[in-house]
């Protein structure tokens, strides 16, 4: 479930006073998510998603994630549009939390997605990197390299609870990622997405019809961007490799923007570092979150097991490139 703060009648009235987008017709919440409440608003002029940000939301931080989207929008990137109020400011309060509303997008995210929606995706990705290269602002990667030691202190008991030898192989993945710095300036640079799951995705059939949820976009390595998607793409049951799906990805985003040598090279550290980001954020909320919780937390393991296809890999052809 994903509404944590409710929004009375006489709340939204008031709000949308605010608003040139007319009446609303239909206001419901949305399950789906975790971090944020999220409502599905129709008013007589169109279908509008409204978000009131919770608690793991800092607001310093929202400014940025709305000029993205605003960014993005305006050079056709298809992603929710902020919609300003009257005041000309997308960002409101409602329920005491900071609120936006955004355009509603059309389309399905992929459950299980098959290798020509990978290649739409690994295109896409490449389009909004290119849609972002004039996106001045500047957000540093909080769940970067320097971030896993510090959430890995204290849990290797708990991975070795989940899978006996884990914690011997993490620590091995947390030293050679940082030994070989696979985010080194020398990669090409830009702005990320860095959490475009399938859940995140939007597709009209097998064609790419828009991104959602940029809440962890920072400034990193473009191609870290395409080793978060192909961990999260092209992994069968969260386990198996399928190469078809990730050669596919690979060549789609190589349509747009083809791979430096450097990015080829390191691509195997990239993934490694993508899902040894996943783990540990999986392996946290597997630690702290309440068993009575709402929210069931994300097996870690199914990162694990990333991983140790991602330590035997060699180069970009071992991911189909
Ligand atoms: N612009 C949009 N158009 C259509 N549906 C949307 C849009 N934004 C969000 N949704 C729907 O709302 C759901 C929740 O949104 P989102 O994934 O951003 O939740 P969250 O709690 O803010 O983030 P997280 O996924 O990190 O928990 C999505 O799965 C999707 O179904
Ligand atoms: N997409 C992430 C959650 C948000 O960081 C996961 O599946 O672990």
């Amino acid at each position: 479930m994903a509404v944590y703060t409710q929004v009375s009648d006489d709340a939204l009235e008031a709000f949308l006073d605010g608003y040139d987008i007319g009446r609303p017709r239909s206001f419901k919440g949305i399950a789906e998510g975790v971090e944020n409440s999220n409502y599905y608003l129709e008013t007589d002029q169109g279908r509008f998603i409204l978000t009131l940000f919770e608690r793991r939301a800092d607001p310093k931080d929202l400014p940025y994630f709305v000029a993205l989207k605003q960014h993005l929008a305006a050079r056709g990137f298809p992603c929710p549009a902020p919609v300003p109020a009257s005041d000309g400011e997308p960002l409101q309060t409602l329920e005491g939390r900071p609120a936006l509303i955004v355009t509603f997008l059309d389309g399905l995210s992929p459950k299980r997605p098959n290798a020509a929606q990978c290649r739409s995706m690994g295109e896409a990705l490449a389009r909004m990197h290119a849609a972002l290269a004039d996106f001045d602002q500047v957000r540093e990667n909080a769940l970067g390299p320097a971030s896993w030691p510090l959430l890995w202190e204290g849990r290797s008991q708990t991975a070795e609870e989940l899978q006996p030898g884990l914690a011997a192989l993490i620590e091995d993945d947390l030293a050679e990622t940082a030994k070989a710095r696979p985010q080194s300036p020398h990669l090409p640079r830009g702005t990320i997405h860095a959490d475009l799951f399938p859940d995140n995705a939007f597709f009209l059939d097998d064609k790419f019809s828009g991104a959602i949820d940029f809440y962890f976009a920072c400034t990193d390595a473009l191609a870290y961007d395409l080793a978060v998607c192909l961990n999260s793409w092209a992994f069968e049951d969260g386990r198996e490799y399928n190469y078809s799906k990730g050669a596919a990805m690979i060549a789609g985003y190589e349509s747009v923007r083809p791979l430096k040598e450097a990015e080829r090279t390191v691509l195997p550290l990239l993934c490694r570092g993508a899902a040894l980001r996943f783990f540990m954020t999986r392996l946290v909320d597997w630690t702290d979150t309440p068993a009575d919780a709402l929210v069931r937390p994300k097996n870690p393991l199914e990162y694990a097991d990333r991983l140790a296809f991602h330590r035997q890999a060699k180069s970009v052809t071992d991911y189909g490139g």
